[in-house]
């Protein structure tokens, strides 16, 4: 189907909205007034640009209080309408939404409003121009999508019909059934929007938190598959007013957009893309460094040893059991500083992968990173970090491992970590939602519950997601931190450990610094639960902290940070489904104080 934007989504100039929405790939745009109104371009020079840049302009929006009106008020309203169906004259413009009336002027009279939009419709089609009668979730009498179709049904004029907007049916919680009831061709116009679920002024919650669909709480694929059913053949549009893409870049805004369209289309099987090839495993986590003495000390310390190294390029690889990290001390390091730069996923299919991200808009990199590598595929996240879809030492296909060449090194430390728990990746604060829908859509992976903690100077909200056995976990989170090189911004490698009493003791007394953690949190956690003799004194020793859920409990403690990058020792019962955020603003507090424990 065709694919529209309202300008109200993106940020920027008129200019720069278009431009972002056709670059991204939209076919139309429905054009806000306020950002003609504001703009220097003339009507006919924004027909040109939108022209130029291939894109059709759906829609013209809104006209508002226009209807149920006493007669004066109404002949007023009419003066007022034909001025915009002029300027719509000259935009090209062929529909526009009147949105229902929110005026005190309006009567709670359908008979009335379905009479002066009919004569609202008349005039119109004198311009060629249809009007589309949308019900605001706020509006003064008509506040629900069925009302609305009822008076457009009564006023029973060709150039008029309804628009649907997603938001204003499921924010009301109407039934979305009902729409089968409207005629296809009496719909107008379709407008789409998720939103988080809050319970807050339905208004306030429109105008400010909407979101793009599948990164909120609606079930906006059923209502499209509802709408369809009706027979409806215009575009899909997405009107999303949020104080976040506000601020946001247009560009990567429009792109996010898009990939939720094409995910909503697949959703209620209106396109095929590529299935999603869901990662099974872990296979590398790549960290770049400036300074590679520091970080070989964690490591070292932690267990690992550098077991191989990169045929042509400053790489090592580090070991232990499954867990593998790449050290790049490369030009990307001394630019960036120390920080996670890839991951490697472990893939079924890696070509299978890079064709579905490729499909849903992700950039790919280049399968070779230098002539004599092993040809990888390659997208990269939002926020930047690549993605390598691998098939480490499996038969038939091209191996990373193949690049590096093995080194002595001496045997690995038994009881220490065995594989990568988690990745926790911090995004840029405007790209969390996009975040979520790029790992769940692109990735396959299960996107868990958002959870806020606070942050000494902020809150940091954190959402995993997963594959179904859990060899895969990332936890994405977004937060402001004061300093870069604070826990709120740092990304973090958690590895998975059996005995973490062990791992941490041994990591400190090979020369490691563990996280210090304050004694109020011990004698807290002593009056929550019943620790075993002596564990609770380890624990405070060592900085360990410690959460339980209904199936398991959960044990976790947390080395310095270098740069952007900390790594935190996990373990982890097998029931256990989260990720200690119960103890994260206590770890986060502690970041901040930054007393690490000799
Ligand atoms: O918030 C508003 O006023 C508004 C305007 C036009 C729309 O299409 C809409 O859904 C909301
Ligand atoms: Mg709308």
């Amino acid at each position: 189907m065709r694919t529209s934007i309202a300008t109200v989504s993106l940020s920027g100039a008129l200019t720069e909205k278009l431009t972002a929405a056709a670059r991204a790939g939209f076919d139309g745009v429905e054009i806000f007034e306020n950002d003609l109104l504001a703009s220097p371009l003339t009507p006919e020079e924004v027909r040109a640009r939108c022209a130029d840049l291939g894109l059709s302009i759906d829609l013209y929006q809104p006209m508002r209080d226009i209807e149920a009106v006493p007669s004066e008020e109404f002949a007023r309203n009419l003066r007022r309408a034909e001025h915009k169906l002029r300027l719509m004259e000259r935009l090209g413009a062929d529909t526009v939404l009147v949105c229902s009336s929110v005026s005190p002027l309006a009567e709670d009279d359908d008979a009335l409003a379905a009479f002066q939009l009919r004569r609202l419709a008349e005039l119109a089609e004198g311009f060629g121009i249809r009007v589309a009668y949308e019900a605001l979730a706020w509006g003064r009498h008509v506040s629900t999508y069925d009302h609305a179709w009822r008076i457009v049904e009564a006023a029973d004029h060709p150039a008029l019909g309804t628009c649907l907007d997603s938001f204003h049916i499921l924010a009301r919680g109407s039934d979305p059934k009902g729409i089968e009831d409207i005629p296809g061709e009496k719909i107008f116009f379709l407008q789409l929007a998720d939103a988080p679920l809050m319970a807050m002024d339905v208004l306030q919650w429109s105008r400010h938190y909407r979101c793009f669909p599948g990164q909120g709480g609606f079930d906006v694929a059923g209502l499209v598959g509802h709408v369809m059913r009706a027979g409806y053949e215009g575009p899909l549009s997405l009107e999303v007013f949020n104080d976040v893409f506000r601020q946001a870049e247009a560009g990567p805004t429009a792109v996010d957009a898009l990939r939720s369209l094409l995910v909503l289309q697949e959703s209620v099987g209106l396109t095929e893309p590529p299935a999603p090839v869901v990662p099974t495993g872990v296979a590398f986590a790549e960290l770049v460094t400036p300074d590679v003495e520091p970080l070989s000390e964690i490591l070292e310390a932690l267990g690992f040893a550098r077991t191989a190294r990169h045929r042509s390029k400053p790489v090592d690889l580090w070991q232990q059991g499954e867990a593998r990290l790449l050290l790049n001390t490369g030009p990307a390091a001394r630019r960036d500083g120390t920080q996670l730069a890839a991951v490697g996923l472990e893939s079924p299919d890696p070509a299978g992968a890079a064709r579905r991200a490729e499909a849903l808009l992700a950039p790919v990199l280049p399968r070779r990173r230098a002539p004599e590598d092993a040809p990888l595929d390659a997208v990269a996240a939002p926020d930047g970090t690549e993605l390598f879809f691998c098939a480490t030492d499996r038969p038939g296909l091209p191996s990373w491992t193949g690049d590096f060449e093995p080194v002595a090194h001496r045997s690995p430390v038994a009881g220490g970590v065995h594989r990568i728990d988690h990745l926790a990746l911090t995004q840029p604060w405007h790209q969390f939602d996009e975040a979520t829908l790029f790992h769940h859509s692109v990735l396959g992976l299960g996107a868990h519950e958002s959870v806020d903690v606070a942050d000494p100077y902020g809150l940091l909200r954190s959402r995993a997601v997963t594959n179904t056995d859990g060899s895969v976990r990332i936890a994405l989170g977004v937060g402001a931190a004061p300093s870069a090189d604070e826990g709120g911004r740092a990304q973090h490698i958690a590895l998975a450990t059996d005995d973490i009493v062990t791992a941490a003791r041994r990591f400190r007394d090979a020369g490691g610094c563990l996280l210090s953690i304050p004694a109020n949190y011990y004698d807290d956690l002593a009056a929550r639960y019943e620790p075993a003799d002596g564990e609770l004194e380890a624990y405070r020793e060592l900085g360990i902290l410690y959460d339980r859920d209904a199936d398991g409990a959960f044990r976790h403690c947390y080395t310095e940070t270098i740069g952007r990058l900390f790594f935190e020792l996990v373990q982890r019962d097998a029931g256990y489904r989260g990720y200690g955020a119960q103890n994260a603003p206590v770890r986060l507090a502690a970041q901040h104080v930054r007393r690490p424990v000799r």
